[in-house]
């Protein structure tokens, strides 16, 4: 049932954003908020499900709704497919940058729900919270992991492994989730911006992310990118630089080709050789620089409609998060890295939601540039890929570049 909220007269005529999601927290239900890259309006669903249910993404199959995917989900097996959290789309809010919200119930809304929504909660402290990085105590085990990784590659076992870290942030009161969404949105506006709350795990993730898995347009046409290789996009003096003036070593040249042959690899697989590749270009992802490859196909014009999903499958995790080999960098990953990725470098993202007027479109993103907030708790993500050529010191430092993406919001 389609019930356009502005039309319902139970219900709050004219729901924010933060209304509909503060309604879902305070009743336990899982919500998505997002903003695609370059674009102004925004996004928002909740789940009646107060248990998500893990589904195999299959882009044909499963209704409107928002996946969210572990960095380790992986095929187990052809009877033991890899399965991501879905938010089914129960209520879809449309928020246009200049304009009233179109919110639509895809099934029969629930009594507390409306009553809610109509008498909505009060968003947490709507002013800027103090923040308190915690200090670094993984600076020395995490330079060793590098080290480790160079002396496995110079002995020929791998070629990449991506090596991540966290950072631990206190806030003085809860943040306003929706409030930090907001600023990346405004600061980011090339990436993919989202806020997710998942009750059950009492978790929110927030992320700006530059890196697209898969999008599956509404025209049929597919896309994928291989990322890699950073650097700052200012000069030391803090002056911006152009894409042109980006300097590429050797080292980051080859990080990122090693994607590229991965996608290619997984095009092989799949017989497909009719994709269009442009790049690699400099990209500007907020304060950073990237080399960017971006692969698009026409599944119309090739008669592959369920491309998305197959390549899906074979692509995550990629060589811009895990490595080459891939089960060798994934070992090399779970034996060194000390935390659980969880969330990160997973993949997030719509899928089947009407994002234009040529119908419904599925877009999943890496989850890079991620914090996940506990509380008063955020911990941040940051990983560096690794090559026999790194320097342990400056993949440190690209780490601590990485996470300078979300902090330079939490403190504003
Ligand atoms: C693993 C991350 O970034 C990936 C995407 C772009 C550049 C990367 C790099 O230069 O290492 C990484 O492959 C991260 O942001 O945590």
């Amino acid at each position: 049932m389609h019930v356009d909220v502005t039309t319902d007269t139970t219900v709050t005529s004219r729901p924010t954003a933060v209304d509909l999601w503060e309604t879902a927290r305070s009743l336990g239900m899982p919500a998505a908020l997002w903003r695609l890259p370059n674009q102004r309006e925004k996004h928002s669903i909740v789940s009646f499900e107060e248990t998500l249910p893990r589904v195999v993404v299959d882009l044909d199959e499963l209704p409107a709704g928002f996946v969210v995917s572990r960095f380790d989900s992986q095929d187990e097996g052809p009877d033991k497919p890899a399965r991501s959290l879905f938010i089914r789309a129960d209520v879809q809010a449309i928020f246009p940058d200049d304009g009233p919200a179109r919110v639509n119930y895809t099934t029969q809304p629930s009594h507390a729900f409306q009553q809610s929504l109509a008498h909505p909660p009060l968003r947490p402290t709507p002013a800027p919270s103090r923040v308190t990085v915690r200090p670094d105590t993984q600076h020395a085990a995490y330079v060793d992991g590098v080290t480790q990784a160079i002396d496995a590659m110079q002995q020929g076992s791998l070629r990449k492994v991506v090596l991540s870290r966290t950072k631990q942030v206190d806030f003085a009161d809860v943040p306003d989730a929706v409030a930090l969404f907001d600023r990346l949105c405004v600061k980011y506006p090339t990436a993919f911006v989202s806020a997710v709350s998942i009750p059950e795990l009492g978790q929110i993730w927030l992320s700006a992310t530059p890196e697209r898995l898969i999008s599956q347009r509404a025209d049929g046409i597919f896309e994928t990118m291989a990322l890699a290789g950073t650097q700052s996009a200012t000069f030391p003096d803090g002056t911006p630089k152009r894409p042109a003036e980006a300097m590429w070593s050797q080292k980051e040249i080859e990080e990122q080709a090693m994607v590229c042959r991965y996608i290619i690899e997984c095009f092989k697989k799949i017989r497909l050789r009719e994709y269009l590749e442009v790049g690699p270009k400099t990209i500007i992802a907020g304060n950073l620089m990237h080399l960017s490859t971006c692969f698009t196909i026409d599944t119309q014009a090739v008669h592959y409609p369920q491309l998305s999903t197959v390549m899906l499958r074979l692509l995550h995790p990629t060589s811009a998060v895990c490595g080459t080999p891939r089960d060798k960098a994934m070992d090399f990953i779970q034996q060194h890295e000390p935390h659980d990725r969880e969330l990160y470098a997973g993949f997030i993202g719509p899928v089947n939601c009407p994002m234009s007027e040529d119908g419904p479109a599925s877009h999943l993103f890496v989850h890079l540039r991620c914090m996940k907030l506990e509380g008063k708790l955020a911990t941040l993500y940051a990983g560096a890929g690794l090559t026999e050529d790194s320097v342990p010191e400056r993949e440190w430092q690209e780490t601590e570049m990485k996470c300078q993406t979300l902090l330079s919001v939490l403190n504003e």
